[in-house]
């Protein structure tokens, strides 16, 4: 559905993106991920054809995004990551506006714009004016924007930044459901954890290169095995930690109180092992588990592992 070959794009002598190479598959809710500045929007701007590359190529269902325009903005729908400042407008006029400029017309106009408010659970809101509804609401006004066209491929630059956990829920429930549709969808995040409550796949982008690419689940088990295993105890603390400093899988550790935090290499199954082996000597764990994943611990294993290069999970 997207291929994206060798993006360059330079702001004056500085390459925010650096020979970006990406393919997304139809019908994939693909995860974007990077740091601040790692080149996301940059590169979800260039793909809408809001900016121009230096050199690459960018193609869409066979569309090539550079040349062909008018077909890719059917394709396409773009949420950026701002929301403009509509006075006295009501939510029904600004779909009604958006479709006028997608030039649809007649009858069509008025159910497509209910229907879509009601996908993004604004159907009671038709008649308030967009400047009296929550971040949230605005937020999904602003989806429902994005698929007046009813475009294939959706381009949603953080759709769910700013938004308390509730309204977060809410936002990846519906970019789920578009799924249902037949749409592909790219958004982006600079936390992971966040987006693997939603995305089939994810990539992870830094400094303008893509330095990791898979399926969710193999992403998000390399990120558990990223992350320190946290390791408490009732007693015996100085005693585990000896014992934890003996085993080979064990890199660094450190400790305060009654925890222990232990930079562990191993799997799943060691970890396993590793616990039934302190409960058998009489350490008295409380509580055993990795560390909630941090897009940091993984860009350092991911570094670790490559050298910097690319690096595909599958
Ligand atoms: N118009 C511009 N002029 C100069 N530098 C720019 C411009 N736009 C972006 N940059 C720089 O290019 C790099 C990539 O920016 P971009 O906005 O694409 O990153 P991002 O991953 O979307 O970051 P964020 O998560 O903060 O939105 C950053 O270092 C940024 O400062």
């Amino acid at each position: 559905m997207l291929e994206i070959q060798n993006l360059y794009k330079y702001y004056g002598t500085f390459a925010a993106l650096n020979g970006l190479n990406l393919t997304i598959k139809k019908g994939e809710l693909f995860g974007f991920v990077g740091p601040n500045g790692a080149g996301k929007t940059t590169t979800m701007r260039i793909i809408c054809g809001l900016l121009k590359a230096d050199s690459g190529q960018v193609y869409i269902d066979g569309v090539d995004a550079f040349k062909q325009q008018r077909q890719l903005k059917e394709k396409i729908g773009y949420m950026p990551d701002f929301f403009g400042v509509y006075d006295n407008l009501k939510v029904y006029e600004y779909m009604d506006f958006y479709a006028s400029a997608y030039g649809l017309t007649g009858d069509c106009v008025k159910r497509t714009c209910l229907e879509l408010l009601d996908r993004v659970n604004l159907g009671d809101k038709a008649s308030a004016y967009v400047d009296h509804l929550s971040r949230g609401m605005k937020q999904r006004l602003c989806l429902a924007r994005t698929l007046i066209h009813d475009p294939s491929l959706l381009i949603l630059d953080e759709p769910a930044s700013g938004l308390d956990p509730q309204a977060r829920f809410e936002m990846q429930e519906i970019l789920k459901g578009l799924l249902d549709l037949d749409k592909t969808l790219v958004v982006s995040s600079h936390i992971l954890p966040e987006l693997s409550r939603m995305c089939t796949s994810v990539g992870v982008i830094q400094a303008g290169k893509m330095v990791l690419c898979g399926g969710m689940e193999e992403i998000m088990s390399l990120m558990a095995s990223a992350n320190p295993l946290v390791i408490s105890l009732t007693d015996k603390v100085d005693q585990a930690v000896e014992y934890l400093k003996q085993q080979p899988l064990v890199a660094t550790l450190s400790y305060k109180d009654h925890t222990v935090r232990v930079d562990f290499k191993g799997d799943s199954e060691d970890e396993v092992r590793l616990l039934s082996q302190m409960v058998q000597i009489g350490l008295p764990v409380s509580s055993f588990s990795r560390e909630e994943g941090s897009l940091e611990a993984l860009f350092l294993q991911i570094t670790s592992q490559t050298g910097g290069g690319i690096f595909y999970a599958n």
